[in-house]
């Protein structure tokens, strides 16, 4: 679905980037992906809430062990628009509360 994204930038008041957690070699893909999303210009002003899925499997990755292999701090502190992290499992509903309030609050500093 990346290549027709771009065609939503303008309409866009907040950004949920959702990443599979749980599946290595999507989490760094994602992670490029992101990348290029920060630098679109329609986008660099509104607030991104990175959200890694699926916490509920065995086998993902923790915010820790993701921050620390794809420096997402560095990302966080260089990008232009204000970026917050969450981890969820949207099977248990781990962690939807957050994902809810970052969402109302992002949409109120907006209006
Ligand atoms: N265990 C688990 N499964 C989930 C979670 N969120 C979604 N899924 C499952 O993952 C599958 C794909 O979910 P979709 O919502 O279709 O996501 P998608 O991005 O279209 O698909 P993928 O690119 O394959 O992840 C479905 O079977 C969902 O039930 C979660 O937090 N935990």
């Amino acid at each position: 679905m990346g290549p027709i994204w771009p065609s939503y930038y303008s309409e866009c008041s907040a950004l949920l980037f959702v990443v599979d957690a749980s599946n290595p070699a999507q989490v760094s893909s994602s992670c490029i992906q992101l990348l290029s999303v920060l630098s679109a210009e329609p986008l660099a002003s509104v607030p991104v809430l990175v959200l890694f899925n699926k916490i509920d499997l065995p086998c993902y990755m923790s915010l820790v062990e993701m921050k620390s292999l794809f420096r997402l701090q560095d990302v966080v502190s260089c990008a232009s628009q204000p970026i917050s992290l969450l981890e969820s499992s949207a099977r248990l509903g781990t962690g939807l509360a957050q994902v809810l309030q970052w969402l109302r609050s992002a949409l109120r500093e907006r209006c």
